[in-house]
């Protein structure tokens, strides 16, 4: 690792010191050019992600949510601005310290079948970023992968099945182990139960919350189901647009929505489960803005509108 560039950041808006950053997300911009034109898909968003926390990610379909994601786990560069993982600029490190820092960044993704191979075996496809990675013996590959099965709760007698032998909860099992074979720091979770029944959700979820205590993770958790998020997330950003519109502490944001458009993402579907807040007599209209954000109260940060 010594022949990484080494970025000491400063802190942004909604940051932590440089030092307590597994990934950093500074001013970064994303277009993408297509057949129609050019696309602005991310606007100077400013994000941090501690060591140890969950941030919750939430906004409409389109706003931006997947490519931030894409963009915090090197998978892509950045049009402008700077993305860094535990202090590492993705953008300049070498290609095979970049493959080895892809280790510690794993997904798990919203179609658990899609993701996983489907002629390899549960245990197959559990060992497979191990064969990939080039850790241990066949042997001990499976060893590992049988113990990961285990404790994502995969009977170890099924791990010779293939995942359309699983139902959607237990594929979603698996495709966890294997997002965990290789101990990974970060868990990037793109809507990990929305394709599931809601009981199987809350099982998923469970386990998802046990798995990041006892293993430590940092998790970024992408989700269009508030509810999920506000019981999942230490904290929330708030994306429109391609711009984080607000970000604080989840009970924070869940309270005192400040921005009108997480007024009424909130008011539109938490009356279920809360006291309704009050709708904007003249509802917010998004627009495309670059204003940077404001600190309201410690922590809670919100595009000026
Ligand atoms: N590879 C690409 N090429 C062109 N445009 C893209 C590409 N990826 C994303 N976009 C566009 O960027 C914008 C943001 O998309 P993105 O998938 O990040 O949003 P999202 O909030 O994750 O949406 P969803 O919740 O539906 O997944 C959209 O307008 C999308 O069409």
């Amino acid at each position: 690792m010594s022949e990484l560039t080494v970025r000491r950041d400063e802190t942004e808006a909604g940051a932590q010191p440089a030092d307590r950053r597994l990934i950093g997300v500074d001013h970064v911009d994303k277009i993408f050019d297509t057949r129609a034109g050019q696309v602005h898909a991310v606007r100077d968003v400013s994000l941090s992600v501690r060591h140890g926390e969950t941030l919750g990610l939430v906004g409409e379909s389109g706003s931006g949510k997947s490519t931030v994601a894409r963009l915090m786990m090197g998978l892509m560069p950045p049009t402008r601005g700077t993305v860094t993982f535990d202090g590492v600029d993705l953008a300049t490190v070498r290609r095979g310290d970049l493959r080895r820092l892809r280790a510690q960044m794993q997904m798990v993704f919203q179609n658990p079948y899609g993701s996983l191979l489907p002629h390899y075996s549960a245990a197959g496809n559990v060992a497979e970023p191990l064969r990939l990675h080039k850790r241990g013996d066949k042997a001990s590959r499976r060893q590992r992968a049988i113990e990961l099965l285990t404790m994502v709760g995969v009977n170890p007698r099924f791990a010779d099945h293939y995942p359309r032998q699983f139902s959607g909860g237990q594929q979603q099992r698996v495709a966890i182990a294997r997002a965990l074979a290789l101990e990974p720091k970060l868990l990037m979770c793109d809507e990990p139960t929305s394709s599931l029944d809601v009981s199987i959700q809350a099982q998923v979820l469970a386990l998802l919350d046990e798995l990041r205590t006892a293993l430590g993770l940092t998790v970024v958790f992408i989700s269009h189901n508030l509810a999920v998020v506000e019981r999942f997330a230490d904290r929330v950003a708030v994306m429109c647009l391609g711009q984080v519109v607000e970000v604080a502490p989840t009970d924070v944001l869940f309270d005192t929505p400040r921005h009108p458009y997480t007024q009424q993402l909130l008011a539109a579907v938490l009356p279920v489960t809360r006291d309704p807040l009050p709708v904007p007599a003249d509802p917010w209209r998004p627009q495309a803005v670059d204003l940077p954000l404001r600190e309201v109260a410690p922590g809670h940060y919100v595009r000026d509108s």
